[in-house]
């Protein structure tokens, strides 16, 4: 049994996203824990559950060739495993018959022995063929269809292919490198509060400091929870793209008085943090606004060390209930469909659907005026999101700008500076394939009267 513990740990994951929706990236460490897996164990079992979760899509397609009922009426931990087996055969270097025997042991365990007959069957089908031979049975072809070829080949609804395909322009190589990327597993990024945290410090932990952010580094294995700052609050995890488009509203120019900053959407604190650190530097005070009691509690804990002048408010940001235009600089960085960190988050490209879009369309709008009305003229508010998706994106500036004389949108290229690749602007869009962040989105907008 213990041998076979990182498959059971990511058995337990799959069981625990699809039974109970739990999200991965907490079930997997729960799971890890439980299991008592460190080091390539813990790498294996990460390996094995999280790449079944991003590649389920085409793996179920894969298995509902290889069987004659609907897969929805196979026992639900069969079909867990199937995926887990799926995976192992077409897309790791677990030798196949190893890949069958675990699962078919996995299925004896958890299910019965007539479905580890029908687990054993399943997955020697499966292996007749590697991804490339299984697209060429299953997706439509790649001269004919290229986005429903790549949806399955690199494991992707093609609601999200598409759009990502919108955000690059049409470009056909950026796309697949773009859709590989969210296929890569993402380093844990870490950034120090400034004035808290150094980066020397965490290099000394044996991290590596990110390219751009002078406040960024990365750790390349183990848990960040075993570095000292982590755990003293004087660092926190944030992926590198989050703080550059924080730090680039923190660099773009405002005329003195330059000490007033809002966050409006501030849960768990992340980037609240990283611009009270900075707001300590110059002295000026930061409003962090969180809709939710819970997130805000998490703003108040990211924000427990820092040593400037800050308040936490639990409010709907669509209601604004202070001054209008009092601040200097404002943050939204607005609920998204989070298609920018879908390498972070395997399950999530299968739970989002294209109808959520809508939805937070209307919200981010309804938020970008409230940031609009918040901030004084001659004053700067920041948008963003962790999505590419164009209608969260550059539609939703747009559809608020329409109309306004009162706004200017500015160049938000040159506050993130040294960063290659950031196309025509003005405004700016980060990518896994291009930068090695997630794909966050910023405008850059100031209020003119
Ligand atoms: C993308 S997250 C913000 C991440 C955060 N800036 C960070 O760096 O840690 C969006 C947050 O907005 C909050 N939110 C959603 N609707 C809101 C509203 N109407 N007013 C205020 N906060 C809202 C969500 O609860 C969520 O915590």
């Amino acid at each position: 049994m213990k041998g076979d513990s990182p498959r059971e740990a990511a058995f337990e994951v799959l069981r625990a996203v699809s039974a109970d929706d739990a999200y991965a990236n907490l079930a997997m460490p729960a799971a890890l824990r439980r299991h008592e897996l460190r080091g390539r164990d813990a790498a294996l079992a990460t390996e094995l559950g999280y790449g079944a979760l991003r590649g389920q899509g085409s793996y179920d397609a894969v298995i509902a060739a290889c069987v004659t009922r609907p897969i929805e009426d196979l026992d639900p931990p069969l079909l867990d495993a199937l995926r887990l087996g799926a995976h192992q055969l077409l897309a790791t270097r677990v030798p196949p018959h190893a890949a069958v025997s675990t699962t078919v042991n996995l299925v004896r365990r958890h299910v019965n022995e007539g479905a580890a007959r029908l687990a054993n069957a399943v997955l020697r089908r499966i292996g007749e063929r590697d991804l490339d031979g299984w697209a060429a049975e299953l997706a439509p072809a790649r001269d004919a269809d290229l986005t429903g070829y790549l949806a399955f080949r690199h494991a992707h609804p093609l609601w999200i292919v598409r759009a990502l395909h919108d955000a690059l322009g049409g470009d056909d190589a950026e796309l697949e490198a773009a859709l590989r990327a969210d296929n890569e597993p993402a380093g844990v990024t870490l950034a120090v509060r400034p004035g808290r945290g150094t980066v020397d410090e965490l290099v000394e932990s044996g991290a590596r400091p990110t390219r751009w952010s002078p406040y960024g580094a990365v750790v390349e294995s183990g848990s960040p929870a075993r570095l000292a700052a982590v755990r003293e609050g004087r660092a926190g995890v944030q992926d590198e793209g989050s703080q550059l488009v924080a730090l680039a509203l923190a660099a773009a120019p405002v005329e003195p008085p330059d000490e007033r900053w809002l966050d409006l959407c501030a849960g768990p604190g992340g980037k609240a943090a990283l611009l009270a650190g900075l707001l300590t530097q110059t002295g000026g005070r930061l409003l962090a606004v969180e809709q939710h009691e819970h997130r805000a509690r998490l703003v108040a804990q990211a924000l427990a060390g820092d040593l400037g002048e800050h308040e936490v408010l639990v409010a709907d940001a669509t209601q604004p209930n202070w001054p209008e235009a009092d601040f200097d600089r404002v943050l939204l960085d607005a609920p998204c469909t989070g298609l920018g960190a879908l390498r972070r988050r395997p399950e999530a490209r299968w739970r989002r659907r294209p109808a959520d879009v809508a939805g937070l369309r209307r919200l981010q709008s309804g938020l970008l005026r409230s940031a609009l009305w918040s901030v004084r003229p001659g004053g700067l508010v920041a948008y963003v999101t962790c999505s590419p998706h164009l209608a969260e994106t550059v539609t939703v500036v747009d559809d608020v700008l329409a109309g306004r004389s009162d706004v200017e949108r500015i160049d938000a290229r040159p506050y993130l500076p040294g960063v290659p690749d950031l196309g025509d602007g003005p405004d700016v869009q980060l990518w896994p394939h291009r930068h090695g962040t997630d794909a966050m989105y910023l405008a850059l907008l100031r209020r003119t009267e």
